[in-house]
């Protein structure tokens, strides 16, 4: 097998504006719910309970051995000879290593014991692998995780899954990814279940009492020879719950304070009951309402991985238990088979090839390997906290509250406590937004444009609440930019200067200037290339700073000030965060979004 070193990300991050640009588009009403009739409120069709009370995102059945988590490693790599059988020299390892690892195994673990003279044990038809990672129950702030049971090495491959047991979205759907998925999700369930009864029924005719071992699940239990049924193992090992805002009440919604977030909460609620109401009767045939439906997607948001070369969204059985560190241990790989690439084709021609195997789907572990007993991570992207916020229900934290150093375009990357993560492609992208990396945004920039733009220095005030990745929205566009700049200064010379209200015909000037700037400076860029102006830890956005400059040629007032003034003015949009919440992801993302700002002020 060719193995491609291709890192996946979680979802799709473009660089400039990173969290509006992917999304927004993204969650707009999809075609076939474009003709149906305003939606449905989430009241009618079934809105959460609005008491106060902590809920943890990802709900999980009790754990133990024989739990659906326990037995899905084994299920989702289906056809993988095991972890030791990918070392140079294709030799197991000997069975006192294996059962010293073992020992630290808690009895979660799916490394069961092994005959040491059989390096695979049958079992029900397919082999039980000897694999050096387990689900693990990780508490209430995480959910489960994947945990080392013995000591990996660098670059060891700790899963892999077949990409006939990925659940992929597809390529054509006229519905939105998710909600297309959440209904295939449903029917599979639904089948699943089916079959499981039947299998039940025929088992007690048989007299086995019907009880069928959690190992039991073989290569014959797939979706490859069950087609849709055979999801059952991945499906059992789902959370039972997922709380992303998508489940927000309005109250909490408000909580989050940030307007441009706040409509993109309200955006992506409003695209899911757009699609429910377009599935709703294909949903209710297979006795499923608005609860399993928002079930599904959110299982998808906060599960699947983007692949950009395909632009296909996937879900990957076992490896859908990692969790998300800005310093992961772990990566993922996709790992073509010779039968999936060009050539193979050819090579049939002249030769009797091997049956082509699926490509895979591979968790890997990273250049430092992880120690037996380790949680394994992988990174989910470098992305704003709105971004985790929203798709994954949980904002990551830096894990660190001191330390924080920033360098500005000119100084290179930032560092931020211990915990930066420039491991994603998002990262390195982003890390661009000081350079020149945007040279249409960047019109009329004047020479102290990188001076102004670089925060430099260190900073600390709060920074450990700052989301590793995190950007603060200034301006959603460029035209608010230059209407608040105009509205801001008005009103400051009024107040501070003494200066009379405006007149008529001054406001008609006033209004005329305004337009002239934004017409100047918008129809000068691209369509949408002047969105989401922010600031992050690592500087200002150029687009940003190019549109302030303008601005103040006209108001007399510096790009520095102008931008001050606006930042003070969000940071009262995140003033005081204590209080109760009833999700704890909405305290730490106002957290990270105010101390970003902060920091940001203390260095202007
Ligand atoms: C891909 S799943 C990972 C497995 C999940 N913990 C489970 O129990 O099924 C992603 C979800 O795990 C949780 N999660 C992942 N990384 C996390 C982190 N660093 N902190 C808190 N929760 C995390 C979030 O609820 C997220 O939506």
């Amino acid at each position: 097998m060719s193995n491609v070193n291709f890192s996946i990300d979680m979802h799709r991050c473009s660089s400039r504006s990173c969290f509006r640009r992917f999304l927004t588009p993204a969650w707009r009403i999809p075609a076939r719910a474009a003709s149906v009739r305003p939606c449905t409120a989430v009241a009618e069709v079934g809105a959460p309970s609005s008491s106060l009370t902590h809920i943890s995102h990802v709900q999980t059945p009790p754990f133990s051995a024989a739990t659906p988590a326990a037995a899905l490693l084994q299920w989702a790599c289906s056809g993988w000879p095991g972890p030791e059988c990918d070392h140079d020299n294709r030799r197991p390892l000997s069975a006192s290593a294996r059962s010293t690892s073992a020992s630290a195994f808690d009895s979660t673990s799916t490394a069961i014991s092994v005959d040491p003279d059989n390096e695979i044990l049958a079992n029900g038809g397919s082999a039980v692998l000897q694999l050096r990672v387990a689900a693990r129950d990780l508490g209430p702030g995480r959910g489960r995780g994947i945990v080392a049971t013995a000591d990996v090495s660098p670059g060891e491959t700790l899963l892999s899954v077949p990409l006939t047991r990925v659940f992929t979205s597809q390529p054509n759907s006229e519905l939105h990814w998710s909600a297309d998925m959440a209904v295939r999700l449903l029917r599979a369930k639904n089948l699943s279940a089916q079959q499981q009864q039947k299998q039940h029924e025929a088992s007690q005719g048989s007299g086995d009492g019907g009880i069928q071992s959690s190992q039991a699940f073989g290569d014959s239990t797939g979706p490859e020879v069950m087609g849709e049924a055979g999801w059952g193992p991945w499906i059992a090992a789902l959370p039972i719950s997922v709380r992303t805002p998508l489940e927000y009440d309005d109250e909490e919604v408000r909580q989050l304070r940030c307007p441009y977030v706040m409509e993109e909460v309200q955006l992506m609620q409003q695209c899911v009951r757009d699609c429910y109401e377009v599935l709703q009767p294909e949903l209710e045939e297979m006795g499923c309402g608005w609860q399993d439906f928002l079930w599904a997607v959110q299982i998808f948001h906060s599960r699947c991985f983007f692949e950009p070369s395909s632009s296909l969204h996937m879900c990957v059985p076992g490896v859908d238990l990692a969790n998300h560190s800005p310093q992961p241990n772990a990566e993922v790989r996709l790992q073509h088979s010779p039968g999936a690439c060009q050539g193979y084709d050819a090579l049939a021609e002249v030769a009797e090839p091997p049956p082509p195997e699926p490509s895979r789907f591979n968790l890997v572990a990273c250049e430092a390997g992880i120690r037996c007993g380790e949680e394994v991570t992988i990174s989910y992207g470098r992305w704003p906290s709105e971004a985790f916020l929203l798709l994954f229900g949980f904002v990551p934290k830096t894990g660190n509250s001191t330390g924080v150093s920033v360098r500005g375009a000119s100084g290179g990357a930032a560092a931020i406590g211990g915990d930066e993560d420039n491991t994603s492609p998002g990262a390195r992208a982003k890390s661009n937004i000081n350079g020149s990396s945007s040279p249409n945004a960047n019109a009329g920039v004047s020479a102290d444009a990188h001076a102004f733009a670089s925060i430099s220095g260190d900073a600390s005030a709060g920074a450990g609440a700052i989301s590793p990745g995190d950007s603060l929205t200034v301006f959603r566009d460029a035209e608010e930019a230059v209407r608040w700049c105009f509205t801001a200064m008005t009103a400051s010379r009024q107040l501070h200067g003494g200066q009379q209200e405006p007149g008529f015909r001054e406001q008609e000037e006033a209004e005329r200037i305004t337009e002239a700037t934004v017409r100047t400076i918008v129809e000068a860029a691209p369509e949408d290339a002047l969105v989401n102006l922010t600031v992050t830890l690592e500087g200002v956005d150029d687009r940003l700073y190019g549109v302030l400059d303008l601005v103040s040629r006209q108001l007399d007032v510096g790009p520095r000030d102008l931008l001050r003034s606006r930042l003070q003015e969000r940071l009262g949009d995140f003033g005081d965060v204590t209080g109760v919440y009833k999700d704890e992801a909405v305290k730490s993302f106002l957290q990270s979004k105010r101390a970003l700002t902060q920091v940001v002020l203390t260095q202007l």
